[in-house]
């Protein structure tokens, strides 16, 4: 890690700027995650003077702790799968014989540089900006202070900082040396066995990524199933391929206490039940500090868990806030989309506003559970005449002959004719989202898309099918 202040002018005292350093600018980005990164460079590149603030490591979550070494954790763990796959198909491989020391290796030398942000912060004051690495906190209009020192913004602030996990508050919880996201992605080695709380995006994508690693998995999820945001089609779909990969699944039903007697955990569940484990992840979700940011000086509600934004992205005047805070959506593609438009309304540039309709997510588990904007049920509560067309990936051609598991589900508005949602659960069911992704986004009429050409044997032939369900 870089540690101490880069600048584009200055760097003195190792941690902040020179006294003789002028201490205003045009824009003090708070929070350095994706949107608040490109905000910054982009900003600066266009000539104006900006500070950038970050406690930790620029680039936020998503290099360090998230999206890019969970994803590596999930390529090696598919790579795994897919050699066992060889046995039925083409013969035999011998055994598999998994090796996390490969995974935590790539992910220290090729993912994270060791958890150090060099290259980022060479990359921002490259671009003209000046770094301070500290913890920002509003003061109030156009003033931050950061360890006692006070920088002006003439046009504005703009905040990105982000979320940590969220500990529930189980009897016990607190005591132990529970994991979060953070720990499971440092781990060198991995532990005989976990009990995963959550299973939401982060819980389903590394409890399949652990088992496959010869982890004895136990996920435990306090809705009814896992992935509840998601169709309940592609719920089913999941808990039957975790439990077929010897993943314990517990749904509908919550953790109440958790003991911890220096190696093993012990967690009861509300039925009464008890489970053990060497290690405990925690994914329950993730939680902003607003008010350790100063964002009530600014209007914000004190107890408020995101931030009120408007379609430019704007808290009030002369603020703006992007990413996980804004609770559009806890995605990196959230992120750098609401700073493109951050961008541009500070610059006065012209542009659509922010529209959250065609929002895509991919939970990287295997089968990959793409989505488009409104489920089933969130489309019949908001609209009159909703259709639903479903065909399972195993009655397309090539998920047939893949022996693959999945869905392409379609939520369509009849009124208009055109689709409001989709699911494409399957083999890279991210990738064949994107179809639907465009669908969506551009309102193609249903008739336009039932007059495609959609190629054969493809999983996204599918998509042709569940058309054709359409009822
Ligand atoms: C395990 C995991 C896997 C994920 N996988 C995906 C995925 O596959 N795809 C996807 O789209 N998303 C994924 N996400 C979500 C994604 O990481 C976040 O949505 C993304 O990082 C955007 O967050 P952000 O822009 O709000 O800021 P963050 O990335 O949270 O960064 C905020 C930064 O602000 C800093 N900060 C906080 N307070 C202050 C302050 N007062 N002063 C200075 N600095 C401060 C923090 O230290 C941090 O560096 C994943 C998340 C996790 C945890
Ligand atoms: N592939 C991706 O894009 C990706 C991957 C990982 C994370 N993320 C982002 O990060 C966010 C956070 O992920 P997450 O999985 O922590 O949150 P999440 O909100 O997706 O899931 C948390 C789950 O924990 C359950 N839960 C809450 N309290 C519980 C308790 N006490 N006991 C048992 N279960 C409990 C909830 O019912 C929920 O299903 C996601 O919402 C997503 O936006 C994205």
């Amino acid at each position: 890690m870089s540690d101490g202040t880069a600048n584009g002018t200055d760097s003195s005292r190792g941690t902040g700027p020179s006294g003789g350093m002028d201490r205003t600018f045009d824009v003090i980005v708070i929070g350095l995650g994706p949107g608040g990164e490109h905000v910054a460079g982009s900003l600066a590149e266009r000539g104006l003077r900006v500070l950038a603030l970050d406690d930790r490591l620029v680039g936020g979550e998503c290099p360090y702790w998230g999206c890019i070494p969970s994803k590596m954790m999930i390529r090696a763990a598919d790579a795994l799968a897919e050699a066992r796959r060889v046995d039925g198909l083409a013969g035999t491989v011998g055994e598999v014989t998994p090796d996390w020391s490969v995974v935590a290796r790539r992910i220290r030398d090729e993912a994270t540089d060791d958890w150090d942000d060099q290259v980022a912060v060479d990359r921002l004051v490259g671009k003209g900006a000046t770094f301070v690495r500290g913890r920002g906190v509003i003061e109030g209009s156009g003033r931050v202070a950061v360890d006692g020192t006070t920088y002006t913004a003439t046009t504005g602030i703009v905040v990105n900082t982000g979320t940590t996990a969220a500990v529930p508050p189980i009897e016990g919880l607190a005591d132990t040396p529970y994991w979060t996201n953070h720990e499971i992605i440092e781990a060198t080695e991995l532990p005989a066995s976990i009990i995963v709380l959550g299973g939401g995006a982060i819980g389903c994508e590394l409890s399949q990524v652990m088992a496959r690693f010869g982890v004895d998995v136990t996920v435990v999820e306090a809705a009814d199933r896992l992935l509840a945001l998601e169709e309940p089609e592609a719920s089913t779909v999941l808990a039957s391929t975790f439990e077929s990969e010897g993943i314990t699944v517990r749904q509908g039903v919550g953790a109440e206490k958790v003991v911890h007697d220096g190696h093993t955990f012990t967690v009861t569940l509300a039925d009464g039940s008890v489970i053990s484990a060497e290690r405990l992840l925690v994914a329950t979700g993730r939680r902003a500090d607003l008010r350790a940011v100063g964002l009530h000086r600014v209007g914000v509600a004190e107890d408020a868990r995101t931030v009120p934004v408007d379609d430019r992205c704007r808290v009030t005047g002369g603020v703006w806030a992007v990413g996980d805070i804004t609770g559009k959506g806890a995605f990196t593609h959230v992120s750098m989309y609401q700073a493109g438009i951050v961008i541009r309304d500070v610059l006065g540039d012209d542009g659509p506003p922010a529209s959250y309709a065609a929002l895509p997510r991919v939970t990287f588990t295997d089968p990959e559970v793409g989505s488009v904007g409104l489920t089933e049920k969130q489309a019949r509560e908001q609209l009159a005449n909703v259709q639903v067309g479903v065909t399972p990936i195993g009655e397309t051609t090539r998920g047939w002959i893949a022996k693959a598991d999945g869905l392409i589900k379609l939520v369509a508005d009849a009124d208009r004719g055109v689709l409001v949602g989709a699911t494409t659960m399957g083999p890279a069911g991210g990738e064949v989202l994107g179809a639907l992704a465009v669908a969506v986004h551009a309102e193609v009429p249903l008739e336009r898309l039932r007059s495609m050409i959609y190629a054969y044997p493809t999983l996204h032939r599918g998509i042709e099918d569940a058309l054709g369900r359409l009822a």
